[in-house]
Formats: C-alpha cells, sequence, structure tokens
C-alpha cells in the first residue's frame, strides 16, 4: 500500500500515517462558524482537507475514510448578527433569526464549496445537535478535577493538565504574557476557559446541571470528535490560527476527559491566506468571499487550481494573474481530455501527495503528462486533486475560436491607422472585454484570450 508521510504539528516531524485501525483512516477538521458567508481563506483548510481526503480515499478505499467537519452554529458572533438584524426589524423570535441565519449559513456553504470541487464529509455535525454529549463531557471533566463550576460558569483548570502548551511550544506563562487573557472573577486563574457559560433569556440556551446556558466553543470539537470518531483518531486538521488556544483547549479537554485516548494522532495546520502580508479575517475587514470569486466569473476549478499551486503549510496570496495562468492551462487540459476516458491515477502523481501532499509537485507532474499527451493518466491524475472533474468544466466547453474576431481587430486596427481614426477600433475592444475576451494588441498583431467571465453568446457578430 502507498505510504502517506504528513508533517505532525504537534511532533514537528514527518511521520508515516499508520492508522490506528489498520486499514481505516479516521480525520477530524474544524469547520466554519455559520454567520455569514466563507471569506476565501476560509476555503483554503476546505480546498486543503478535501484534497487529503480524496488521497486517502484513492490509498485505503472510499468506504475506509470518515472525514468529520463541523458547523458552530452556537456562538456569540451569530447570537449578535441575529440581534443586529432584529433591532435593524426583521420579523421573528431572536430563535428563528438564529436559526433562519445558521441554515442560510450553511446552504450557501455548501453551495460555494461544491462549486471547489470539496467533497461533503462523511459527518457535518452541528454543534446544537451534540448539546448531551457536550454537558456530560463537561460533568466528566469536574469529576476528574479538570474542571470547576462558579457563577454559572464551568471553566476548565489548565493548570491540572501537564501538556497545556505542547502543541503550540509555548509554557503557560507566555502565554499569559502574550495572549488577550480574560480576567474574570469567576476564574481561579486567568488562563482558565469556559466550558459553559449561563444564557439569560435574551439568549439560545439549554438547562445543564449549571443552569440554562450554552457551551464554550473548544469543547464542541472536543465532544463531537468523540461521538463520532472515538477518543482516538488519526487526523486532526484546521488552520494555523486555531492552533492556539482552540486546538490547544481541544487536545486539554479531550486527554483529561479520557485519560486512555491519544486524543489526534497527526495534526495537520494549513498556513493562512494573506492580503498585503497579513491574514484575511472577518474582524481586519480584508476579506472577499468566495462568491464574489464566483460571481467575477472564476470558475471553481480554477480558484481551487491556484489554492494547489502552494503547499499547505505555506501563506499564500490570491492574484488575478494566478488565477489567469490557471485557467490558461485548465482550458488546455480540458481540450486535451476531451472525450478521453480516464485512466489510471499517475504514480508520480500518487507519490507527491503522499509526500505531506505536496499539491505544486503533483501539478507539475500533471503538466509533465500533459507534455507527454497522455490524455487518460492526465485525467485520472488530475481528478485526484479534483480538477477536470465531469460536473465543472461547463465554463470550458464553450467554444473559443476567436480568429476570426482577432481578424477583423487587426483589419480594423490597420484602416484606422491610415485615417487616424480608432473610434472603431475603440468599440471593437469594448465590445471584446464585455464578452470577457482580454484584449492583446502589439505590434506583432493582435491576440485574443478568454479570461474571467468569457461568454461566447455576448461576442460581438461580425458583419
Ligand atoms: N485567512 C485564512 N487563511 C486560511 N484559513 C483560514 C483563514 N481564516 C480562517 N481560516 C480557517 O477557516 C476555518 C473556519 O474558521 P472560522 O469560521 O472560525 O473563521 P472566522 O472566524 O469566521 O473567520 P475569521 O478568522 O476571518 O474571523 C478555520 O479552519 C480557520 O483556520
Ligand atoms: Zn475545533
Amino acid at each position: 500500500m502507498t505510504q502517506i508521510r504528513l508533517h505532525n504539528s504537534k511532533t514537528r516531524k514527518e511521520e508515516v500515517l499508520a492508522p490506528l485501525t489498520p486499514g481505516k483512516v479516521s480525520m477530524y477538521v474544524c469547520g466554519p462558524t455559520v454567520y455569514d458567508r466563507a471569506h476565501i481563506g476560509n476555503a483554503r483548510p476546505v480546498i486543503v482537507f478535501d484534497t487529503l481526503f480524496r488521497l486517502l480515499r484513492h490509498v485505503y478505499g472510499a468506504e475506509n475514510v470518515t472525514y468529520v467537519r463541523n458547523f458552530t452554529d452556537v456562538d456569540d458572533k451569530i447570537n449578535a448578527e441575529a440581534l443586529r438584524r432584529q433591532a435593524a426589524g426583521v420579523p421573528g423570535t431572536l430563535e428563528d433569526l438564529i436559526r433562519g441565519r445558521t441554515e442560510e449559513t450553511i446552504a450557501w456553504y455548501h453551495a460555494d464549496m461544491d462549486a471547489l470541487g470539496a467533497l461533503r464529509p462523511t459527518h457535518e455535525p452541528r454543534a446544537t445537535e451534540y448539546i448531551g454529549p457536550m454537558i456530560a463531557m463537561i460533568e466528566e471533566l469536574i469529576a476528574r478535577g479538570h474542571a470547576y463550576a462558579a457563577e454559572g460558569h464551568v471553566l476548565f483548570d489548565v493548570r491540572s493538565f501537564a501538556g497545556y502548551g505542547a502543541l503550540s511550544g509555548r509554557s503557560v506563562d507566555d502565554m499569559i504574557a502574550g495572549a488577550r487573557v480574560e480576567v474574570a472573577p469567576y476564574k481561579r486563574d486567568p488562563m482558565d476557559f469556559v466550558l459553559w457559560k449561563p444564557s439569560d433569556d435574551s439568549l439560545p440556551g439549554w438547562q445543564s446541571p449549571w443552569g440554562r446556558g450554552r457551551p464554550g466553543w473548544h469543547i464542541e470539537c472536543s465532544a463531537m470528535s468523540r461521538e463520532l470518531l472515538g477518543e482516538t483518531f488519526d487526523i486532526h486538521g484546521g488552520g494555523i490560527d486555531l492552533q492556539f488556544p482552540h486546538h490547544e483547549n481541544e487536545i486539554a479537554q479531550s486527554c483529561c476527559a479520557n485519560p486512555s485516548g491519544q486524543f489526534a494522532k497527526i495534526w495537520m495546520h494549513n498556513e493562512m491566506l494573506q492580503v498585503e502580508g497579513k491574514k484575511m479575517s472577518k474582524s481586519l475587514g480584508n476579506f472577499f468571499t468566495v462568491r464574489d470569486l464566483l460571481e467575477q466569473g472564476w470558475p471553481g476549478e480554477v480558484i481551487r487550481f491556484v489554492y494547489l499551486q502552494t503547499h499547505y503549510s505555506k501563506p499564500m496570496d490570491w492574484t488575478d494573474e494566478k488565477a489567469r495562468q490557471a485557467e490558461a492551462t485548465l482550458r488546455k487540459w480540458r481540450g486535451m481530455i476531451a472525450g478521453a476516458e480516464p485512466g489510471q491515477a499517475d504514480p508520480s502523481v500518487v507519490a507527491a501527495l503522499s509526500q505531506d501532499l505536496n499539491t505544486a509537485g503533483a501539478i507539475a507532474e500533471l503538466h509533465a503528462l500533459a507534455g507527454k499527451g497522455d490524455a487518460a493518466g492526465l485525467l485520472a491524475s488530475a481528478r485526484l486533486l479534483g480538477l477536470l472533474l465531469p460536473d465543472m468544466g461547463a465554463w470550458a466547453e464553450q467554444s473559443v475560436d476567436l480568429t476570426a474576431h482577432a481578424g477583423h481587430l487587426a483589419a480594423l486596427r490597420a484602416d484606422a491607422m491610415v485615417r487616424k481614426d480608432f473610434s472603431a477600433v475603440d468599440a471593437m475592444k469594448s465590445a471584446l472585454m464585455a464578452a470577457g475576451v482580454e484584449v492583446r494588441m502589439s505590434k506583432a498583431g493582435v491576440e485574443l484570450l478568454p479570461a474571467a467571465g468569457f461568454d461566447a453568446s455576448k461576442l460581438p457578430v461580425l458583419e
């Protein structure tokens, strides 16, 4: 069987994936808090772990891989959004508004991630459906002396877990110095974090041994992963921004509640999608959404290709230039594979992906297969990366023979130079650009390239 090597951010070493249950792999990835459209940074873990999911299914068989990605549908950001809408006069109870907003956001998320060629995970648990297991886990933590109740809250006692900080490689004291920890009268130590908090009547809440309240964010992942994957599972993923405190807290909760389990064996963190050197994030306001890109006319598989060109452990940025090149490559490949049946995924592509998900290396191998004219190999191998999928090629099927238009524009230009009147050239250029054509005019000639949003039906009609 193909050996898969992954960089484990917990041990800081590359390790051979050796599944807990031979022949079966389990993976948990922290999913979105559903209060707004996903921005293109949020799409990065989706594409990275979808590609790993595809590789695992290829190596172990689709039925032997369990991939869980949660929806955080109880969160103060969601409550704030619902309260804002209520204040703006949107009718309905707060509960209706919250439910409506999370349902709507989950539907958007599915549509946007489907458009990027991401498979739906095996399970997509919603936090609100696992409140019982969360309460049970909190009770276990209290019983084992790792948590305490105070003023309607339950807090995790960070000093009770010696392993705290191991994932991010920091000591508790360094963390206190560096982090914005919330000091509160009910905390024994400023680092202690919330497992449960009280809800007043205006907020969603569930009955619990500590009164009506709602869970903290971190306990959600610990409880849902245990319910669906057990006390120990193979891979845990998420963005590097979650490493501290979220993942550190997940480890503390899970290891203390399940002393005989190991929680996640391999931790994988994707680096950030950046804008001018800063993390794209909602709080910084420097974001645009996946839907924005799709509406600008970038096909989902072009977006996916751009992401896969950068290794998941490196920061990346989005540029239109990268997208244009990706589009040209995919258009060429789509032309090449027309009518071909997929053969076998090429061993060189499987090997690249098996080496810590080297997607850039895998793409280089795809270029090599295209160079050799191996359409069947290219098709099967590209599909392993979620590219050239059968239902994602409609954008490339439009006729792109622009020779007649290029010839016409060249003739108009020749005429304009004689007459010293370029208005007809400019009008033609504008019409082409409105159809999504990139116009390049130089002394050497006229070059027309289909670009983002290309729509053959909008091309100007030639007399
Ligand atoms: N700029 C980014 N690049 C890559 N991954 C990101 C980026 N921003 C968030 N993520 C990842 O997206 C996933 C969903 O995160 P979450 O829903 O918590 O985001 P958010 O808090 O709404 O976004 P933000 O961080 O912009 O406030 C997480 O795995 C997180 O690590
Ligand atoms: Zn999580």
